[in-house]
């Protein structure tokens, strides 16, 4: 017997469409203070279905995960993703665990993140020197968290095959063609909802991400290019040019599945590069951005963080990676502004493969199910004083929560099969970034203007207006700068 879970009528058409507002994850908890941890929304042709309970976000997570690992990709994300061949579009199934594994598993291992720690590290020192170079005038916040983390990101993928002259140019064009992109995706798309309308493209969404999109394949081609002639150039030989772990793309060009001999084909490939850098720049970025504005509006946490660095650190020496273990405070800041602002407020969307039930009510299959876990990570039956930032709780009661999502009222990278792939490296870029910035300078306010916290709902939750500040040196050895 179909019972469909409850919720509000729209227009005709269009059906919810024109009540979802611009911060869609709010609106999203105010009909669930109506309807219900679980309720269902016609959006033009569409149907969703939005949880906000974790006994609920974990029948969908957990106890029913492989009904709902598979996603329902927008026209946008899959004309970027090459027609959804990457790790975030790919349905669930052996491309995809073959994907996951070579990213989660073998790039990401303890051993290649801790290779390639000397580019990001090379990353980060350029950043500080140009933060250095504007000591005592305005720096906007996010500019300088989005170069940071692209360049490490850019770095990882490519670093070790392009020469120093061409690179920093293809660096300049890749970090452009991402920036557009990011904003194209955060657009809601008509066609999406209506798909009748589809093949009329009428705000040009799929136009438009398809010319960034190839902007950005020309780039992947002409490296994976240029790798390839490097590699043939120098085939057996024991050189330099010939080690293939010394960045990501090296190590797609050799992968082989142990399995089945399988390599990955070159649409595959660029798919999973766009995805890295998609999933990875936006969100490492925006939670740098958050973490940075709710310390400069408490600097009694700003402080203690600081405090915490210069014991930890010393004033002598520059941050490295392997301090992020030895910094509970500042990891304590970093779990409660995710709680705050997830990035993804409303996880990917999961798409049932058939047609199931959850809390009594019936999922159909394809419907488009969405776990708001910005309204669970602020749920006053969950959190005390749950809208206040208190990194403090993170140290006592919830001091057990981590990013693993196995507790289902805190989930900012998601859970279950289909959780960030990216996990392990976002966490270290975040922690390294905020702490070198933190240690290395003193961040004021420019006119006594407190950052406001007003959130623009996108392709990830950004703080709405730019945040800028004015760093000053913190350490005296100014040697640490250069
Ligand atoms: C603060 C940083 C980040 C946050 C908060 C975040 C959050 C998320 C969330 C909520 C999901 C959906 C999980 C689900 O459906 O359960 C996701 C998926 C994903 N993320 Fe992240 N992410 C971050 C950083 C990164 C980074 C650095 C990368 C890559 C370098 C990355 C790559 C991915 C990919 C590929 C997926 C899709 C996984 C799949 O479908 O199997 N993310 N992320």
């Amino acid at each position: 017997k179909v019972k469909l879970p409850p919720g509000p009528h729209g227009v005709p058409l269009v059906g919810y469409l024109p009540f979802l507002g611009r911060n869609i994850h709010r609106t999203f908890m105010e009909l669930a203070n109506i309807y219900g941890p679980i309720y269902k929304l016609s959006i033009g042709q569409k149907l969703f279905v939005l949880i906000s309970s974790p006994t609920l976000a974990k029948e969908v997570l957990r106890d029913q995960d492989i009904t709902f690992a598979n996603r329902n990709p927008t026209i946008a994300t899959l004309a970027f993703s090459f027609g959804g061949k990457d790790i975030a579009f790919t349905p669930y199934g052996p491309d995809w665990r073959m994907l996951r594994r070579i990213f989660v598993q073998e790039m990401q291992s303890k051993g290649n993140l801790d290779a390639f720690y000397p580019l990001r590290r090379n990353e980060v020192k350029k950043s500080v020197r140009d933060v250095y170079v504007s000591s005592g005038t305005a720096v906007d916040v996010g500019l300088l968290a989005f170069a940071s983390v692209i360049n490490m990101i850019t770095s990882m993928f490519w670093g070790g095959t392009l020469q120093a002259d061409n690179g920093a140019a293809i660096n300049a064009q890749f970090r452009d063609a991402v920036s557009e992109l990011l904003v194209i995706l955060g657009k809601p798309n008509i066609s999406d909802f209506i798909p009748v309308l589809a093949r009329f493209d009428i705000q040009g969404v799929e136009r438009d991400t398809k010319r960034a999109s190839r902007w950005i394949e020309q780039i992947f081609d002409v490296v994976i290019d240029q790798r390839i002639q490097t590699n043939n150039l120098h085939k057996g030989q024991d050189t330099k040019e010939n080690d293939t772990n010394k960045d990501f793309l090296g190590f797609l060009l050799e992968f082989k599945d142990d399995d089945t001999g399988k390599s990955l084909s070159r649409p595959q490939m660029k798919a999973f590069l766009a995805d890295i850098v998609i999933g990875g720049t936006g969100t490492t970025s925006t939670a740098f951005v958050w973490t940075m504005a709710e310390l400069m509006l408490h600097p009694e946490v700003m402080k203690k963080a600081q405090d915490e660095l210069l014991e930890v650190v010393g004033a002598g020496n520059v941050v490295e990676e392997y301090h992020s273990h030895k910094l509970p405070y500042l990891q304590a800041v970093v779990k409660e502004t995710l709680r705050l602002h997830p990035p993804a407020p409303l996880l990917l969307p999961r798409c049932p493969v058939e047609t199931c039930t959850v809390g009594g009510y019936t999922i159909p299959k394809g419907a488009k199910v969405f776990l708001n876990a910005w309204a669970m990570q602020r749920d006053s039956q969950l959190w005390e004083n749950p809208n206040k930032f208190e990194p403090e709780r993170f140290l006592g009661d919830a001091k057990n929560l981590d990013f693993s999502g196995k507790e289902f009222h805190y989930i900012p990278f998601g859970s279950g099969r289909r959780t960030c792939a990216g996990l392990r490296l976002g966490e270290r870029m975040l922690m390294y970034t905020l702490s070198t910035f933190l240690h290395m300078f003193y961040w004021e306010v420019p006119d006594d203007q407190l950052p406001d916290t007003e959130e623009k709902f996108g392709i990830v939750l950004e703080k709405s207006t730019p945040l800028i500040a004015i760093p000053m040196p913190r350490l005296n050895n100014l040697k640490l700068y250069e």
